[in-house]
Formats: C-alpha cells, structure tokens, sequence
C-alpha cells in the first residue's frame, strides 16, 4: 500500500497533536517537522510520541553531521524514523545507516538539491529499512520554481522512495502516477480549512493506489 505521511510544521506542538488528533485515520507516518524540533526541541518528537504510540513516528531531523548523538536524541524521545540530508559527508550517511540498522529503525536520506549522479551513489545503499526522499524545498516552492520529473518507479522497483515539497490535492495524481511508497503531505492539510476533508480525500487517493 502506498502511504500517506503528515508533516507537521510552522505550529505549535499543541496545535499539531490537535490536528493530527483530527486527521490520524488518514495518515499512516506523524512526521515531526524539522521546524517543531528546530523550535522546541526533542520534546516535540517525544509529545508526538506518547500521544501517537501506535503511529510510526518520523522525527525530520535533517542531520548533517554529528550522525550517532542526533540518532540518539530522536531515539530517545521514541522516533521510529529519522532523516539525513543525502548532502552530508558519506561516513555521516554510514553511520546513520549503521546506527539505525543497529537499532532497529527505519531512515529516511533526504535528497534535497542532489544531481542524478549524487543520488545514484546514495541508490547503491538501498535496503527495506531505508527511504529516499523526493524533496524540493519551501524556498523553491515560495519562489514558484518548477519542479522537475524526478524518477520513474518503472526503473526504480528496489528502492523505497518518498515524495515531499508543497503536494496538495491537484497536484497530487502526477505523484500517485510515479508510485513512490509514501507521499509526504504538510501545509495542504495543516493550513487547509478543512484538514479532515483534505486529508480523507488525500488519504482515499494515495492508500488507494495501485502500487507494485
Ligand atoms: O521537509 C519538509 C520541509 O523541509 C516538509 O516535510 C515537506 O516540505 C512537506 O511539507 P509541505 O507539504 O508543506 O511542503
């Protein structure tokens, strides 16, 4: 089943146990974004957690550097899945490889302005544990840059690929189209009027693809 995950961003942790209170049936990962955990620190992963313990729980950590101390930190606080930018140096990108598998956790490499070649390199490590992230950035989105094809699950059947950056209900069908296993969705439920209906509609289309 190709799943649906919720980011949560740009709130308060209040506000995002709210919502996600509201809309938990239609989503099948809680991703504590990079904001939360930038604005009130691992206590954001951590609240998500207690209130959410069935849910698979992604702290966006977006680590650079410094791999086994930031894993641990989201660990800790009860995060099933953690980030790290596929920019990093290589041994950071192994130790967080290493450390998750040691663990018992799934990660997610975050592949944020990489040209084919770099990701490439990134492919040679794929597992069932570990995901690969589609992701263009709020700046790109706000400046209204395009974003470009990026892969084609056709030629991609071993790895597991996300696709996150700004996905709302009408842009929705060309991302379904590529079959990734999860489809990242924030603001379009976050700032909609009405989430519920968002995410049921949002839900309804992705859980029910048809997916390889
Ligand atoms: O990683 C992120 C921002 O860095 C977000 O998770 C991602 O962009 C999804 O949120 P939105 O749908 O609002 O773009």
């Amino acid at each position: 089943m190709m799943k649906i995950q919720l980011a949560l961003d740009r709130l308060t942790i209040n506000q995002a146990i709210a919502l996600t209170n509201k809309v938990v049936d239609f989503v099948d990962v809680i991703e504590v974004g990079t904001s939360l955990i930038k604005e009130f620190g691992m206590g954001s992963v951590s609240e998500l957690k207690q209130a959410f313990p069935t849910k698979q729980i992604l702290a966006d950590i977006k680590t650079i550097d410094n791999a086994r101390y930031e894993l641990e930190l989201c660990y800790q606080a009860g995060a099933d899945i953690t980030t790290v930018m596929g920019s990093a140096h290589p041994l950071t990108i192994e130790q967080c490889i290493q450390f998750a598998q040691a663990n018992n956790k799934d990660l997610m490499i975050d592949l944020l302005n990489l040209n084919a070649h770099q990701k490439e390199q990134l492919f040679a490590n794929a597992d069932d544990h570990l995901y690969f992230c589609e992701h263009i950035s709020k700046d790109e989105q706000e400046l209204g840059i395009p974003r470009k094809k990026t892969f084609s699950r056709r030629d991609d059947k071993l790895r597991r690929i996300a696709i996150a950056g700004g996905i709302t209900i009408q842009t929705l069908p060309q991302y379904i189209q590529q079959q990734p296993n999860i489809i990242i969705v924030g603001s379009a439920i976050t700032q909609a009027d009405d989430p519920v209906e968002v995410a049921k509609e949002l839900s309804k289309h992705i859980r029910g693809a048809d997916h390889e």
